[in-house]
């Protein structure tokens, strides 16, 4: 749903309470439109959800900013401020740097295989931190990573669960770490093997890694836990 001049300006009011300032659009998705705002020149990112979500589901909404408040991570934006005023309900989080994965496959930018590990890594350590405090982010996919000098950073906890509310049939985060994989793997000329084919089997690898990235694709055995996943991960592909 779009915004009019009127919810612009009632925005530019909420924020300028704070002291803060819309710069920017970042992009927008299911759930609204993110900006970018500063306060004493420094840049923040702002989540704005659609007014319809907020009138209808606020309290599901506002799991999102809890969320994020009980997380402590350099890879993770931290939470700053709930905007809640005349219909407006948005968060105002640290502004992480790079691009998203999506953004640089789109760019056709060739991953190494390297680079594509080092991603893998830091995404298995950052859920692992996740999992510690029993948070699942069930949105694990390219868009949701940046990609800066290196390191990456996982954004858009929207879909964020406490992991005891869920039933465990299929853990969508083993999924989405295992599809960002398969993704960055199947673009890389170092990786992939035949341009036709957009499966493991696909993949330069040897069969012990391709068993891995089945297992967390739900094509083999599933993982049973994090813990597992990153000592398969790091073992199949010499990281220790
Ligand atoms: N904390 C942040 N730091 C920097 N950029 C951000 C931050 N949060 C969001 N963005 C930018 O805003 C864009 C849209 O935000 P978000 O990821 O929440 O939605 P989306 O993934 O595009 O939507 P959907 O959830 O529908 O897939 C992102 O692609 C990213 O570029």
């Amino acid at each position: 749903m779009k915004l009019n001049g009127r919810d612009i300006r009632t925005i530019k009011g909420a924020l300028s309470l704070s002291g803060y300032q819309l710069s920017g659009v970042l992009g927008s998705g299911r759930f609204g439109t993110c900006y970018s705002v500063s306060r004493h020149e420094e840049n923040f990112a702002l989540k704005v959800f659609n007014k319809n979500d907020v009138k209808r589901r606020k309290t599901k909404i506002a799991r999102e900013g809890k969320i994020l408040a009980a997380i402590d991570h350099c890879a993770i934006p931290k939470m700053i401020q709930v905007i809640d005023a005349d219909g407006i309900y948005g968060l105002i989080m640290e502004k992480k740097p790079g691009n998203s994965l999506e953004e640089l496959i789109n760019w056709d930018y060739d991953f190494s295989e390297n680079e594509i590990l080092s991603i893998t890594t830091q995404l298995i350590d950052i859920m692992e931190y996740l999992y510690s405090l029993k948070i699942s982010h069930r949105d694990v996919k390219h868009s949701n990573i940046l990609w800066d000098h290196g390191k990456i950073f996982l954004i858009d906890f929207g879909s964020a669960r406490m992991l005891s509310e869920q039933k465990r049939r299929f853990n969508a985060d083993f999924w989405g770490i295992g599809d960002v994989f398969l993704r960055l793997a199947l673009t890389s000329q170092e990786m992939a093997l035949d341009e036709g084919d957009f499966s493991v089997d696909g993949l330069g690898l040897d069969d012990m890694q391709k068993n891995v990235i089945k297992r967390l694709l739900y094509s083999k055995q599933p993982y049973e836990s994090m813990y597992a996943v990153k000592r398969d991960f790091k073992k199949v592909f010499n990281l220790d």
